[in-house]
């Protein structure tokens, strides 16, 4: 499914960050965004997550298509991790959970309380959550935060595996993943200094 964004502008705390941006996400293709610290990487993927309205623009699929994977990595502390991923599985209505859990290493945990994982096996966890989606535009905020070298190659080779089956992925990071993928550099789009919103959008900001 193609993603398609026109013109779209976004705020946070009511305060315009980005504006004018405009790209296509082509099913198979990676797209990484780039833009330093307090850029609007995240602010721009939660709009696209569904999770803040725009202020300005337009952007071709629902949010049904996507799935987020945030800083906080969505993990149920409570849960072990096969049950995280079975709690995932239910909510969108997917299938068995073992390939997510293969995919990014987690059988030998997968009777662990999410509680007690490190910080990189819980982002590990985190991801493997994309997989049990079923959904074909995944958005990701630094995804690579807390992985060791190893992870990061086993999260890669998950991603490559997801653009070959048609879907596709916009990344966040500041970190070269080695995947074949356009750069997006949010630079480009930064919002005219000190932009006020109105009541409105302040208040969804
Ligand atoms: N809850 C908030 N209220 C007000 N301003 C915020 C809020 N969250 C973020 N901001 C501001 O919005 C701007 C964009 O932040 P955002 O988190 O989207 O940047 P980023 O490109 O993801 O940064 P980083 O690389 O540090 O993760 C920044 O100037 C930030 O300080």
């Amino acid at each position: 499914m193609e993603m398609q964004v026109s013109d779209l502008a976004v705020a946070r705390g009511g305060v315009a960050v980005l504006e004018g941006v405009s790209f296509r996400l082509l099913p198979g293709r990676a797209l990484l965004l780039r833009g330093p610290n307090g850029a609007g990487k995240t602010t721009l993927l939660r709009c696209l997550a569904g999770l803040q309205p725009a202020i300005a623009g337009k952007v071709s699929v629902a949010a049904e298509a996507v799935a987020y994977a945030a800083h906080a990595d969505g993990v149920k502390a409570t849960l072990t991790v096969a049950e995280n991923l079975a709690f995932w599985a239910a909510i969108y209505g997917t299938g068995a959970i073992q390939p997510a859990l293969a995919s990014m290493n987690l059988q030998a945990l997968a009777d662990r309380q999410a509680a007690q994982l490190s910080a990189g096996q819980k982002r590990r966890l985190g991801l493997a959550r994309l997989l049990v989606t079923g959904r074909p535009i995944w958005l990701m905020d630094e995804p690579t935060v807390s992985l060791d070298a190893d992870s990061v190659a086993l999260f890669a080779g998950v991603v490559v595996r997801h653009l070959g089956g048609g879907g596709s992925a916009l990344i966040a990071s500041h970190i070269d993943l080695g995947l074949e993928a356009e750069v997006l550099e949010l630079a480009a789009f930064k919002a005219r200094a000190g932009a006020r919103l109105g009541a409105f959008d302040e208040a969804f900001g």
